[in-house]
C-alpha cells in the first residue's frame, strides 16, 4: 500500500529487555527480587545487569555466543536472563541434576565461552570443566555465585559480584538486530532421551512472557514465587514476565511445603508456578507446615499430566489453579485450559476432570491441532480419535542447535510435532492421552497410562503413580503401575488392582503394581524408561489369562 514506510520509528525488534528498561523507571522503587535478607528494587536490578552485560562485553563476549549458568533460584539467574541478552550473547541455562559428565557434555555442545556457578554446585561445575581440559577442549570461564553471608572468597574462581564491579553503567546495550537473533538455549529435560538445544528466538521469549502474563491472570506488581527452575524454559517465560509487570520475584532455594506455606504468608505472594508433582508436595503438607491462605493465590501448573484429584484438591486448600501445556520447543506454555463461567456450577469433581484438559492455544501461539501424523489431517472432535499434538505459530523454537535434521523432523509438515498424543473435545479443547513413547498397547488397544494414572491417584492411600508397558507373551503389554504411597497409609497390590478395576474397563487396569518411590527429573517429570526397564526385567505374568481381564 502506497505511503508506508518500515523504519525505526515504527519497526522495532521485540525483545524482553525492554520489559527491564521499562520498569526500572515505572517501578523504579519497587522491590524486584528478594532472596532471604537480600533485597533489590528494579533500578537496582536494571543497573546490576547492565553491569552484568558490560562486564561480560569488556572480557571478549560478542554477539551470539553462549553463556552458560548452573544455578537454583537465586537474583544472579535472574539477572543473568537479562544480562546477557544485553551484551548481545546468548543465556543456556542448564539443568541442576545434572553430573558432570552432563554439564561438561553440554557445554561442548553449547561452546559457552562463560559458566556462572552457584556455591553449591562449584563441584560439579569444576567436575565438568576438568572432562573438558583432559579431552584437550578448551572449558569456558568460571564465575562463581556466593552467598551472601559467604563475604570471604571460597574458591580462586572470579566471583559474581566482583565480575559485576567490573562492569560500567554506561555501557551501551546491545539489542537484537532482527528479533529472530536466539536469546537463549534451552536444553530438554532428557525424559525420553538425550537432552535437545532448544533455541529460542527474543521475539518467541517477548510474546511467551505476554502470553504467560495473561494466562497467569497477572496484573501490575505481582508477588511471584519461583518454585519452577529459572532454568526450565526460563522459568516458563516468567523470568522476563515478571519483569514486565514490575512484579517482586521471591526467590526459594529448596522448594519444599514447608517453604512454600511460609513464603506466601511472609511476603503476600499472589501467583506461583509448578509441576503436578509440586501441588501434590503443598496438598500433602503436614498439619504444622500447612497456613491458611490469606489472599488469592494463583498457581499454574504444567509439565506433566495433572491428575484431576490433585487439582481438586488444590482448588479445596483455596488455591486458584490454571493449567497449561506445552514444550521446551514451546518456550513451556503453549495452552491454557481456559475456564468458561458456567462450569462453576458443575461438581467439583467434574470442574477437576476439565481443568485437567491441556485446553487451546494461548494468545501468543498461532494453533494447536490433534492430526493424523501420516496424513496430516485433523481428527475429528469426538474426544475419542487419538492423533498427534501440533503446533504452529510464533513461539515455537527456532530450531535444536546444530541438529538440523532433527529440526526438519520435527517441523515436517510445517507444524511442530510434539511427539504426544491426546484427542480433540467437541468444544474444541485438547487433552494428552499419553506421549507417543509412553502409550500402552494391549491385544491392539491403546490404553493411556495418563488415565490409569489418573484413576490410581484418586486411591486415598496413592501418593504418587506412574503406569508403563510390561511385556506379555499373550496381549503384548500389560499395563503395570508404581505407586509410592502415603505416610501411615497401607494398601495391597490385590487392593490396588481392584480399585482400579472398579473404576476402568478391565483391560485398562493393572496386572501388576510395585510399591516405591519414582524416579523423577528435576522438572517433576516420572523417568519412565527407568520403569519400563524394570517392567521389561519383570518379564511376561506366568499365566496370561483371557478369563480375568
Ligand atoms: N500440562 C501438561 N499435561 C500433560 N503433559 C504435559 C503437560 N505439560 C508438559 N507435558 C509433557 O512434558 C513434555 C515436555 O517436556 P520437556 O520439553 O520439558 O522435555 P522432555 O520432553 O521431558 O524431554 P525430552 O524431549 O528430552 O525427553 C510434553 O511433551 C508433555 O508430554
Amino acid at each position: 500500500m502506497e505511503g508506508m514506510l518500515k523504519c525505526s520509528a515504527n519497526y522495532v525488534p521485540l525483545t524482553p529487555i525492554s520489559f527491564l528498561e521499562r520498569s526500572a523507571i515505572v517501578y523504579r522503587d519497587c522491590v524486584s527480587i528478594v532472596n532471604g535478607d537480600v533485597k533489590y528494587t528494579w533500578r537496582e536490578t536494571h543497573e546490576r545487569c547492565i553491569r552484568l552485560a558490560s562486564a561480560l562485553a569488556g572480557l571478549g563476549i560478542s554477539r551470539g555466543d553462549v553463556v552458560a549458568a548452573l544455578a537454583p533460584n537465586i537474583p544472579a539467574l535472574y539477572e543473568l536472563h537479562f544480562g546477557v541478552p544485553m551484551a548481545g550473547a546468548v543465556l543456556c541455562t542448564l539443568n541442576t541434576r545434572h553430573d558432570s559428565a552432563m554439564v561438561s557434555a553440554l557445554l561442548r555442545h553449547s561452546e559457552a565461552k562463560f559458566i556462572f556457578v552457584d556455591y553449591q554446585f562449584l563441584q560439579i561445575a569444576e567436575g565438568a570443566l576438568e572432562i573438558l581440559s583432559k579431552k584437550g577442549i578448551k572449558p569456558p570461564l568460571l564465575v562463581l555465585v556466593q552467598d551472601c553471608d559467604q563475604p570471604t572468597p571460597i574458591s580462586s574462581n572470579l566471583e559474581y559480584e566482583g565480575f559485576l564491579a567490573m562492569g560500567k553503567l554506561d555501557f551501551e546495550v546491545r539489542r537484537p538486530t532482527d528479533e529472530w537473533d536466539p536469546i537463549s538455549l534451552n536444553y530438554t529435560s532428557g525424559t525420553t532421551s538425550s537432552p535437545k538445544g532448544v533455541i529460542y528466538s527474543h521475539r518467541g521469549a517477548y510474546l511467551n512472557s505476554l502470553a504467560a502474563i495473561l494466562l497467569n491472570e497477572m496484573s501490575s506488581m505481582p508477588v511471584y514465587l519461583w518454585c519452577v527452575p529459572m532454568f526450565h524454559c526460563n522459568g516458563w517465560c516468567l523470568t522476563w514476565g515478571v519483569a514486565a509487570q514490575g512484579g517482586t520475584n521471591i526467590c526459594l532455594r529448596n522448594v519444599s511445603a514447608k517453604g512454600i506455606y511460609e513464603s506466601i504468608a511472609q511476603h503476600k505472594v499472589t501467583h506461583m508456578g509448578g509441576a503436578p508433582t509440586v501441588l501434590n508436595m503443598i496438598i500433602n503438607a503436614s498439619a504444622e507446615e500447612r497456613r491458611s491462605l490469606l489472599g488469592k493465590v494463583t498457581v499454574m501448573t504444567g509439565g506433566a499430566p495433572p491428575p484431576p484429584e490433585v487439582l481438586f484438591r488444590m482448588e479445596e486448600a483455596g488455591f486458584n489453579v490454571t493449567h497449561s501445556y506445552g514444550l521446551t520447543e514451546t518456550y513451556g506454555p503453549g495452552t491454557v485450559c481456559t475456564w468458561k463461567p458456567e462450569w462453576a456450577s458443575l461438581p467439583r469433581d467434574l470442574q477437576a476432570k476439565i481443568k485437567a484438559r491441556q485446553g487451546l492455544q494461548h494468545l501468543g501461539l498461532e494453533e494447536i491441532d490433534i492430526k493424523d501424523p501420516v496424513t496430516m489431517k485433523s481428527v475429528p472432535p469426538d474426544a475419542k480419535t487419538m492423533g498427534e499434538v501440533m503446533f504452529r505459530g510464533n513461539t515455537v523454537m527456532n530450531g535444536y542447535l546444530k541438529n538440523l535434521k532433527a529440526t526438519e523432523e520435527a517441523f515436517n509438515g510445517g507444524w511442530f510435532r510434539s511427539g504426544d498424543l491426546g484427542v480433540k473435545h467437541p468444544d474444541g479443547y485438547i487433552e494428552l492421552k499419553d506421549r507417543s513413547k509412553d502409550i500402552i498397547i494391549s491385544g491392539g488397544e491403546n490404553i493411556s497410562t495418563i488415565e490409569v494414572e489418573s484413576v490410581l491417584f484418586s486411591h486415598p492411600a496413592v501418593l504418587e503413580a506412574a503406569v508403563v508397558g510390561r511385556p506379555d507373551d499373550y496381549w503384548g503389554e500389560i499395563p503395570c503401575a508404581f505407586v509410592k504411597l502415603k505416610e501411615g497409609f497401607n494398601a495391597s497390590e490385590e487392593e490396588i488392582i481392584k480399585y482400579c478395576r472398579d473404576h476402568l474397563p478391565h483391560y485398562m487396569a493393572p496386572r501388576t503394581v510395585v510399591f516405591e518411590d519414582l524416579p523423577k527429573t528435576s522438572t517433576g517429570k516420572v523417568q519412565k524408561f527407568i520403569l519400563r526397564k524394570k517392567a521389561k526385567a519383570m518379564g511376561s505374568l506366568k499365566k496370561p489369562s483371557i478369563s480375568k481381564l
